[in-house]
This record gives structure tokens, C-alpha cells and sequence, in this order.
């Protein structure tokens, strides 16, 4: 009796550190995804229109031959969370072959809807070390600074202002999720509901993707984005479509309009 005991106590030990040590490594999950965007997997894959072998993936990727296997890790855990799918040919023994699943599609570096560079930012070093200071953060009195300010010595729009490369891939990020929102859930009959309105302005309107698409929805409708002036200054004159850009801080001032939008996600 006291073994079977004894047995259970050890089973339900290792369950738990199981459990923590998914927990302790869900990081890789990120990671991988990070790494399969940036060595441009979902490209490949695409491009390839058919699934596709590792060793032919490994090829399409130059990736050196000794590192094949650690290639083949990545997509076993890729197609573990979904991301990619795999299957082999019926009758055994032949390669497995890799494609695309409906939301890995959505990383494919193509014109429209691409949320790769919104998934490099999210898991970019400046965001990421922040969650290193979590603790720090609460254990200390001060309810100001955010665990980025402690990081960083400053703000995150500090940050965008001061680091271009931060900048450029902060508001392409938000691009591109702004186009996916507009170009999937805000898709035609939802532009109605500013039918009637002369101007809207866009506030932290970022570069400006959601003011455009209104502009072409509705070329009469004056538009308009309010950004900080370092998001608003790296559009060029040749990129504006027809939209006013307004470099200033929301909290100062907002144009007035007809329709004032805000996006924040
Ligand atoms: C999360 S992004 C959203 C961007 C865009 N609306 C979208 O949904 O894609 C927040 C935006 O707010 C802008 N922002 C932050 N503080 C601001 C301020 N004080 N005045 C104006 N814009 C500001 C940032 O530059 C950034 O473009």
C-alpha cells in the first residue's frame, strides 16, 4: 500500500515538473517563430506551392548541411504548435514534406495583409528584456517608471525617438497590423459608418495606413493623422495619398474634425 503510494507521490512530482519546465521553456515557442520569420520559412514555403522536404528547405535556405537536423528540431516543434503542417507520403519511408497552415500565411512577406514584422517587433530584444525587470518592478516603492523605463533609462516613445532602427521597426509593426485590421475586419461596408463625414483625423494614426485606406474608400472625406513627430517625419511626400500628417502630442492638441478615430491595437 505504501509503495503504490509512494508511486503515485513520484508520478504526480514528475507531472508537475513537467509542467514547469514547459512553462520555464515556452520562450523557444517564440523564438522559433522569430527565427523561422527572420531565416524566411513561410516564404520558402509559400513560393514552393507544394509541400516540401527538410533537405529541400535546407537548400531554398542555405543552410549549411552539419545544421540540417537542428533545422528539421525547428520545424518539428513549428509544426508541434500549429504553425506549419506536415504530412508523408502514403506507403512510409519517404521524407516528410512541410506547408503552410491558414495562420502561417499570414507571415508570408507579400503586398496586403503580412504580420511578420509585427511578430519581429513583439519579440525584438528592447521588448523583450524589459520582462527581466518584473520583479524589480514591483518589489520597488515608485509606481511611476514602467519595468521599459527601468531598462532602458527611458520611455518606449523615448525610445522610438531616439533609436531610428527602433523607430522604423516599431511603426512598420504597426503598419502592418493596421493593414491586416483594415484590409480584413474593416473590409468595405464597415466604411459607412463614416459616410456623411467632410474630415476625420486618425489619432496616433502611426504612418498613416488606416487614413489612407479611408481616403481611397472615400476620396471626398478630408483625412488626417496625428502622430509624434518623429513617426510622422519618416513618411515621405510621395507616400502621403492624398492624407494630412500632423506631427504633435494627442495630449496637447487634436485637429479638428468630423470623426476622430483611435487604434491602438
Ligand atoms: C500602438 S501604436 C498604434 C498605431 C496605429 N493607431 C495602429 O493602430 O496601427 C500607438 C501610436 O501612438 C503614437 N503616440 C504615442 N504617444 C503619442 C502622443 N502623445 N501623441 C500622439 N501620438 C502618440 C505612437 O507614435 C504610435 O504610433
Amino acid at each position: 500500500m505504501e509503495l503504490i503510494q509512494e508511486q503515485q507521490q513520484a508520478k504526480h512530482t514528475l507531472q508537475n515538473k513537467a509542467q514547469l519546465w514547459n512553462h520555464a521553456l515556452n520562450f523557444i515557442r517564440s523564438m522559433s517563430l522569430k527565427c523561422a520569420i527572420e531565416l524566411g520559412i513561410p516564404d520558402v514555403l509559400h513560393s514552393h506551392g507544394k509541400p516540401i522536404t527538410l533537405s529541400e528547405l535546407a537548400t531554398f535556405l542555405s543552410i549549411p548541411p552539419p545544421k540540417t537536423p537542428a533545422l528539421g528540431s525547428l520545424m518539428r516543434l513549428l509544426v508541434h504548435s500549429g504553425l506549419f503542417a506536415s504530412h508523408r507520403h502514403q506507403g512510409g519511408g519517404e521524407e516528410e514534406g512541410y506547408f503552410l497552415t491558414p495562420t502561417s500565411e499570414l507571415l508570408v512577406i507579400k503586398e496586403g495583409v503580412c504580420i511578420s514584422p509585427f511578430a519581429l517587433m513583439i519579440l525584438n530584444w528592447t521588448l523583450l528584456a524589459p520582462a527581466h525587470k518584473l520583479g524589480e518592478w514591483f518589489r520597488t516603492e515608485a509606481v511611476g517608471p514602467t519595468p521599459f523605463d527601468m531598462m532602458h533609462g527611458k520611455g518606449f516613445f523615448e525610445e522610438t525617438n531616439a533609436r531610428a532602427d527602433f523607430n522604423e521597426l516599431f511603426n512598420k509593426a504597426m503598419a502592418s497590423d493596421a493593414r491586416l485590421v483594415t484590409e480584413v475586419a474593416l473590409l468595405r461596408r464597415q466604411w459607412e459608418v463614416l459616410r456623411g463625414v467632410r474630415s476625420v483625423v486618425d489619432v496616433a494614426g502611426g504612418t498613416g495606413t488606416l487614413a489612407k485606406a479611408i481616403a481611397k474608400a472615400l476620396p471626398g472625406v478630408r483625412c488626417m493623422v496625428l502622430d509624434l513627430p518623429h513617426v510622422v517625419g519618416t513618411v515621405d511626400e510621395e507616400d502621403r495619398e492624398g492624407v494630412e500628417y500632423i506631427g504633435g502630442d494627442m495630449f496637447e492638441h487634436i485637429p479638428p474634425a468630423d470623426a476622430v478615430l483611435l487604434k491602438v491595437g
